[in-house]
Parts: C-alpha cells; sequence; structure tokens
C-alpha cells in the first residue's frame, strides 16, 4: 500500500492531487528542512526541487538527521534528497536537489515563476530577503520559517494580500563605537568583537585599508578623540608590517608583543584619553614573564568582590595552579590561566599562519565551527580582557558570542517543519479556491492564512495571528517587475531607454494611476541597476553600450524611477533571452499599470548620492539600502561557507495595539553581520 493513501483519504481527492501536481521549492536542506523534505515527501509532494549552498559538516548530524556519518563534505541537497525519497519509495516523486546558491543568476524570475509555492529553510536575512523579492516579484506565494531555541515561527506570505518579509521592520544589529572596540573596552563582548572582526581580519583576512580608514575618519567626524584616531590609523598601518612576519619562527611572538605591549603603551601614552570617567588603564601583557609566572595579573575593573575574586585567582590566572578538577572540565568549559591563553595564542597564531601561507590567495574568515579560527579569538579575547581588567570567557562562551548561538532544537525545528507542511495544506487548498489577484489587496478583504507561533509557554505553547495587509510604503512588495527576457549582448541601455522605457512602458499604451486613460503624463525618468545611475534625461553617456558591459546580465534588475518619485519604481528583471524570438528582448503584451507612490518618501531609502557609472563599467554590488537586487552572491558553491549563521525568532508576546506595533510583533533576525562597529 502507498504511504500516502491515508493522506489521501484525510486530504479528500481534489486537494490531495493539487498537492501531488504542485511544482514547490523547498530553499535551505539544514535544521528545518531535512524535516520539511522528509514531511513533504510522506504527504504526497511529489514534485520538489530543493536548493543549499552548503556541505554537510559534523555538526549538523545531531539534528539533520537526513545525513549520517559518511555523508561529511557531501552537498546537503544532494544527500537530502536521496535519503528523503527512501520515506515514500512508492509514490514516484521527483526530487530535483541542487547544490548552489538560491542568490545565483540562473535563479531568476522565470525560474520562481515555475513554481506554485516556495518554502523558506534558511538561516540569514539575506537569503530570505531575496527569496522574498522573487516571490513578490514572481507573485509566488511564500511560506517563510524560523526557529531560535524552543521558539519558531511560520509566516505565509501572498502577494497583495500579506505583508512581505520586507514590509515588517527588522531590529538593526548591535553596533558598538568604534574606539570603544579598538581603545576602550570594558566588557568581554568588546574584546570578542575585536578579535573576530578586527584583529583576525587584519592578520589573516582580507585587509580592508581603504574601509579601515573610512570607518576611522568617520569616527573621527562623529566627534571621536582625534589623537585616537590618528592613533589608530597608525596602529593599521603597523599591522600590515606585522603581516608579513607572521609565517617566521618569532612571528606570533611578535605579534603579540605589537598587540599586547607596544600599542597598549602607546594608548597609555594619551593621558586626556583616559582622563574620561569609567575609563581604565589597560596593563600591557609581557610574554617572558607571563611564561616563567613572574607576571602580576592585572586586577578586575569592577570594584570591591571582583578585585578580591582578581586577587584570589591570581595564582591560577598566572598559570602557576594547575587544578587537577578544572583539568577534568571538557575543554570547552574550562576556564583558561593567562598562561594557557597566551600557550593558545601563539598556536593558534602558528595554524593560521601555516594556512595562509599554503593558499596566500584565500583570505581567511571567521568560522565558529573552525577550531583554528575559534582558538585564536578565544585567546585573543582573552588576553586583551586580562590587559584591560576585564572578566575571561570560556570557549563555549566565546563560540556562542563569537558565533551569536542560539541553541538548534531538533524538536522545534520538527514542530516548525509540520506547521510549514500544515500551512502549505491550508495555502493551496485556499489559493485553489480563490487564486491571489490585486484587486483583493484592500485593507477590508480578509488574509486567508494565519502566521503560527511556537511559544515559550506551557499552557499555550501554539499561538496564532491573522497577518496583515502589504504595507503600502513597503519598497519591495509595493513596487511593480516586469520579466525582461533579453539579450544583453546586443540590446544596448539606449535600446532599453528608448524602446522599452519612453515607447512601451511611458508610450501610448501606458497607464498611471491617478491619470485618465489616454492622456498622458509627463514623466522624467533614471534607470538604476542597484545603486548604480546608468541614464537619466541628462546623462546618456551609457546609451551606445551593452547590458552585457555594463555589467547587466541574468538575475539582475534595471530598476526604472520617475525624477518626482511620484510614481512606484518599476524593475526590470533580466531573464533569458527568448530563443524563438529573433528580437533583442520580449516584453508582456501590456505594459503595467504603475501605481502612485505613498506621499512620504520611501522608508530605508538611501540619502546617499547614486554612484554615476562613468566609462570604464565596474562590477559592483547594490548599495542602496532600498535595494536588495538579485545579484551575484559572494558565497560560492561547493566550498564551505565561512561562518553559517542561525536565524533567530524574537516575539513580543504582548498585546500590540496599532498597525505598526503589530508589524513589530514578529520578527525573524538575521545573525549575520551580527556585530557591528560605529
Ligand atoms: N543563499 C543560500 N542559498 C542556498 N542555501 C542557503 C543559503 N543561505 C543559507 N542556506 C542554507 O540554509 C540552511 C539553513 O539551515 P540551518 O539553519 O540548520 O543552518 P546550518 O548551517 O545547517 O546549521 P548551523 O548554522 O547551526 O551550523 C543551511 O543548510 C544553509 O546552507
Ligand atoms: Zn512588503
Amino acid at each position: 500500500m502507498p504511504r500516502s493513501t491515508f493522506t489521501q483519504a484525510l486530504l479528500g481527492p481534489e486537494l490531495f492531487e493539487t498537492v501531488r501536481d504542485t511544482k514547490i521549492l523547498v530553499v535551505g536542506a539544514g535544521g528545518i528542512g531535512c524535516e520539511l523534505l522528509k514531511n513533504l515527501v510522506l504527504v504526497g509532494f511529489a514534485n520538489i526541487e530543493i536548493i543549499d549552498l552548503d556541505t554537510i559538516d559534523l555538526s549538523n548530524l545531531n539534528r539533520q538527521f537526513l545525513f549520517r556519518k559518511p555523508d561529511i563534505s557531501k552537498p546537503k541537497a544532494l544527500v537530502a534528497a536521496v535519503s528523503a525519497r527512501h520515506f515514500n519509495p512508492s509514490s514516484g516523486i521527483e526530487i530535483h536537489a541542487r547544490h548552489g546558491n538560491v542568490k545565483d543568476k540562473e535563479n531568476d524570475l522565470e525560474w520562481i515563476k515555475g513554481f506554485g509555492l516556495v518554502m523558506n529553510a534558511l538561516d540569514n536575512m539575506d537569503a530570505r530577503r531575496h527569496v522574498n523579492r522573487l516571490c513578490q516579484a514572481a507573485g509566488v506565494p511564500l511560506i517563510e520559517s524560523g526557529t531560535a531555541g524552543y521558539l519558531g515561527q511560520v509566516t505565509p506570505m501572498i502577494k497583495d494580500k500579506t505583508e512581505c518579509f520586507d514590509c515588517v521592520p527588522k531590529p538593526t544589529p548591535k553596533s558598538f563605537p568604534v574606539c570603544t572596540i579598538r581603545s576602550t573596552p570594558s566588557e568581554p563582548i568588546h574584546c570578542i568583537v575585536w578579535g573576530k572582526t578586527y584583529l583576525f581580519g587584519k592578520l589573516f583576512g582580507e585587509d580592508d585599508e581603504e574601509g579601515d580608514t573610512e570607518e576611522l575618519d568617520k569616527a573621527k567626524a562623529g566627534g571621536e578623540n582625534a589623537e585616537e584616531i590618528e592613533n589608530l590609523k597608525k596602529e593599521a598601518a603597523a599591522f600590515r608590517e606585522v603581516r608579513k612576519s607572521l609565517g617566521e619562527e618569532y612571528g606570533a611572538q611578535r605579534v603579540f608583543h605589537k598587540i599586547f605591549n607596544e600599542d597598549i603603551n602607546r594608548l597609555l601614552a594619551m593621558e586626556d584619553m583616559w582622563k574620561k570617567e569609567g575609563r581604565v588603564k589597560p596593563v600591557p601583557l609581557k610574554y617572558e614573564g607571563i611564561m616563567n609566572g613572574s607576571f602580576s595579573t592585572p586586577p578586575l575593573r569592577t570594584a570591591g568582590t571582583a578585585q578580591l575574586q582578581a586577587n584570589g585567582n591570581k595564582e591560577k590566572a598566572n598559570g602557576q595552579q594547575t587544578n587537577g578538577a578544572s583539568n577534568a572540565l571538557l575543554r570547552d568549559q574550562k576556564e583558561l590561566t593567562l598562561k594557557d591563553n597566551l600557550v593558545l595564542f601563539i598556536d593558534s597564531c602558528k595554524r593560521l599562519s601555516a594556512r595562509v601561507v599554503a593558499h596566500p590567495d584565500v583570505p581567511l574568515s571567521f568560522d565558529k565551527d573552525d577550531d583554528d579560527t575559534l582558538d585564536f579569538v578565544l585567546a585573543t579575547a582573552n588576553l586583551r580582557a586580562t590587559a584591560y581588567g576585564i572578566p575571561n570567557k570560556t570557549r563555549f562562551q566565546v563560540k556562542e558570542m563569537a558565533g551569536n548561538i542560539i541553541p538548534a532544537i531538533a524538536t522545534t525545528n520538527a514542530i516548525i517543519a509540520g506547521l510549514i507542511v500544515m500551512q502549505s495544506l491550508n495555502l493551496l487548498k485556499r489559493l485553489a479556491s480563490s487564486p491571489p489577484s490585486p484587486a483583493a489587496s484592500s485593507s477590508s478583504t480578509p488574509v486567508p492564512v494565519r502566521n503560527v507561533f511556537l511559544r515559550n509557554d506551557a499552557s499555550k505553547p501554539l499561538g496564532h495571528s491573522i497577518p496583515e495587509h502589504p504595507d503600502s510604503k513597503c519598497s519591495v512588495c509595493r513596487d511593480v517587475y516586469i520579466p525582461f527576457k533579453v539579450d544583453v549582448s546586443r540590446c544596448t541601455l539606449g535600446d532599453f531607454s528608448d524602446g522599452v522605457v519612453k515607447s512601451w512602458l511611458c508610450g501610448e499604451n501606458a497607464k498611471f494611476e491617478g491619470t485618465a486613460d489616454g492622456e498622458s503624463e509627463e514623466v522624467e525618468w533614471t534607470v538604476f541597476e542597484g545603486g548604480r545611475l546608468l541614464a537619466d534625461p541628462d546623462f546618456e553617456d551609457n546609451y551606445e553600450r551593452r547590458l552585457e558591459d555594463l555589467d547587466v546580465g541574468r538575475g539582475k534588475m534595471l530598476t526604472v524611477r520617475d525624477e518626482d518619485g511620484k510614481f512606484r519604481p518599476v524593475h526590470f528583471c533580466i531573464c533569458e533571452a527568448d530563443s524563438s524570438t529573433t528580437g533583442t528582448y520580449t516584453l508582456p503584451s501590456e505594459p503595467p499599470l504603475i501605481p502612485l507612490a505613498p506621499p512620504k518618501p520611501v522608508a530605508k531609502e538611501s540619502s546617499e548620492e547614486p554612484e554615476i557609472l562613468g566609462s570604464v563599467p565596474v562590477p559592483k554590488a547594490s548599495t542602496s539600502a532600498a535595494q536588495v537586487t538579485p545579484i551575484a552572491s559572494t558565497t560560492s558553491v561547493g566550498v564551505k561557507r565561512s561562518a553559517p549563521n542561525d536565524g533567530d525568532v524574537r516575539m513580543n508576546d504582548g498585546d500590540a495595539g496599532g498597525t505598526e506595533a503589530k508589524r513589530r510583533k514578529v520578527v525573524v533576525v538575521d545573525e549575520e553581520d551580527d556585530f557591528e562597529m560605529l
């Protein structure tokens, strides 16, 4: 008897048929994705595509149960598809597995349009945003999900009916003033951020000299101590020298001396800096003294008990007394002595230098699951903390803080994956009875689906809410999207501006909201790609250039905005050229209705002047906060991701009042770029 016999009976023949025939996309084959894929197969979904960019890691095996030890290093999507198929071998299920980034250029508007339903099982904001925009552009329903420890949520997003992922404001990442991180830390997290985002990059990562200078100039303009900023600039230049010597025999010791002794002495020489209330002068560390036990650990900065504690720990901290009990502790929970940290610093520096020497063209980046990088950040953070009288942290704590880890719980993932399937059944049933239409987007129309939450409330673990209608100010779901099948090697920007924008979009069939039919609107248009201004009425220098030469290719968007901001932007999504036509491009038969923009400027719009494209085409990612363009990702396929991030779900259970308050109620937060320096 086929596995789906009972589901067939439960769902009824009609819905079961829809389930079987609907082509669905699952993005992510991690904690939620594995559970979800198994569920989908068991229910009888028979046309599934799953995409994941990552390979299997040992640390995935405790909860991503479609994977086994021999699968380590294999692509997640491929292994998940093979394992999941076994759950329902008899039903002719097609699982098309792809090892790749959902942001890759071939995953364009036409591709996403091929699906009846998309399910996100992702762990970062960037990819979530990307899929959201694609789904909104294509009008394909999306089920968004996330878990964080015991909390979880499932949020269906239907174009024109519910709010989209970008309608809901996300909390800004935690940020610290640059001088707190670089010169005057006062908490363990400051030292961890310094080790992870500053020192690591300086020694082993990509040396972003320009970005560094920019950041310091910004801090100076923001009122930070000018002398201190100049000092930090000198320090950064000195790093470049020290980096060169890392591979040498005593390179690691030299780095230690520079960072923890010379640089601290230089800071101490700036008397004014330490006059500010609450600042505690650091103590330079001495290599020999720590190694031979003669160095006195600086007292903890917090007064009273902490002082006592520091003195009480002095022996231990100096590494003179080894405690049998602490030795027995797991490596990750053990409190390291000052000497332990120093030895670990030297050792991890050597390990990382060896990697840099072996592959000089591959800059390293911090990854909480990479022992070498974690050891380095652990030792660095603790040494710095010691110098500044800040309590140390264990390896486990540093991993948690630097990796921004919220424990992933298999049961939560399983419940959420189950709820995603329930939601998808509900959605397919409702969509079959009333397909989405823009006409139904008024705020009085009932929303046909529910957001579901798993929460920390034993008496009511599951909750639900009615999704809001789309936010009229949203710069993602309220814009207009047009599939633009174009041969970018033939079409010039002039062809686009004249043939597409002026003749088609604004030609005799043009439809502008608020303008009577047949009446033309005098509109001046500008053309952008991401944050780059390609053309406007006074700037036609690029007209002769082909889109390909302007680095405008598949997966990107040409955005057309009217100069007065009266109407919504129109995005032309570049898709593969239509092989059945000899023309340079193909457009839909009718131009779209261009809606009026909301009265106020669109939120999150970048205030910066856009970059004007000069004569040399420079491939560049979007710089405008308002534009999340589907450009090629920086994460390459087949390479272990440098720092996988857990999704985070923050919920506010309080009764929300107005719309804005409700919009803030449920937020799926990315933990990428978790720490930002101001
Ligand atoms: N842009 C992307 N394209 C395709 N897959 C992605 C993309 N971004 C993230 N993913 C995948 O989404 C999945 C999310 O799963 P999960 O949250 O369990 O993370 P994980 O990386 O498996 O686990 P952990 O972060 O705890 O080590 C991962 O397998 C990840 O590779
Ligand atoms: Zn939106």
